[in-house]
């Protein structure tokens, strides 16, 4: 008997985009991920990794070319259509982790789930989430800003999967962690992903994070092959 097919979880063909500012492109043919897949997507520095990361969140959209996300055509929604689908779909982690410095901890991780339109989360659920990530939950009522960056990039986590997202975007988070604190980190973050059969993107230029995750690829390997075109 054939085993059931994965479904796939990102498609992307032909993608084309160009920053108007300074001509910089990413130029990516075709490329799937499969629901529950954990990338890692490296590449030196500059070379597109952010670019691909919000092209998939949906901050940028692509000149052109497709976007599928879960079955949607996430590439041509609507602003607002798109907005509600990361919302309710898509939990990211950007390099500066982007918490409201000024609000405590339960606060940015219950806007989360506000802006998706999430009125079950209770303070119990936000509560375990940040202990499932080993923060001491006398953290909730902090405010963000006063937090180590180590706490404040779990706090990110937190705020990213409260909605179980079934796609998870994370850029180059554990720069600023010594590299006990980031085995830990990996180990947290796969853990949570594998429990909630979350489509993981983890984006980093440092090779040695590879060994947490199922499948690696170098951004080059997905990049238009003409020369003059680079990633
Ligand atoms: N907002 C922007 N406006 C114009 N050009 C940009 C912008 N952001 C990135 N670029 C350019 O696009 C290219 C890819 O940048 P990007 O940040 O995606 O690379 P990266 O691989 O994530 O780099 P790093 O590892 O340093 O974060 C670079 O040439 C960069 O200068």
């Amino acid at each position: 008997m054939s085993e059931p097919q994965v479904p796939v979880a990102i498609n992307l063909e032909q993608v084309y985009y160009q920053y108007p500012k300074n001509g910089a492109e990413l130029s990516i043919p075709a490329w799937q991920v499969l629901q529950g897949e954990r990338v890692f997507l490296y590449g030196p520095s500059g070379s597109g990794k952010t670019t691909l990361l919000n092209l998939l969140a949906g901050v940028l959209s692509p000149d052109r070319g497709s976007i599928t996300l879960l079955d949607s055509a996430f590439s041509t929604l609507s602003g607002a259509k798109r907005d509600r689908f990361r919302a309710r779909h898509i939990g990211v982690v950007f390099q500066q982790f982007n918490l409201i410095a000024h609000l405590t901890v339960a606060k940015n991780i219950e806007l989360a789930a506000y802006f998706a339109g999430n009125t079950r989360v209770k303070r119990d659920d936000i509560a375990a989430l940040v202990a499932a990530l080993q923060l001491s939950t006398d953290l909730l009522d902090k405010q963000a800003g006063q937090l180590s960056v180590g706490q404040q990039q779990r706090v990110a986590i937190a705020r990213a999967l409260i909605n179980r997202p079934e796609i998870l975007l994370v850029d180059e988070p554990t720069s600023a962690l010594d590299a006990s604190a980031r085995d830990a980190f990996m180990q947290l973050l796969t853990t949570l992903c594998a429990k909630l059969n979350a489509t993981l993107i983890f984006v980093s230029h440092d090779q040695s994070l590879q060994q947490y995750l199922d499948v690696t690829v170098a951004l080059s390997s997905l990049c238009s092959p003409r020369e003059d075109a680079p990633c």
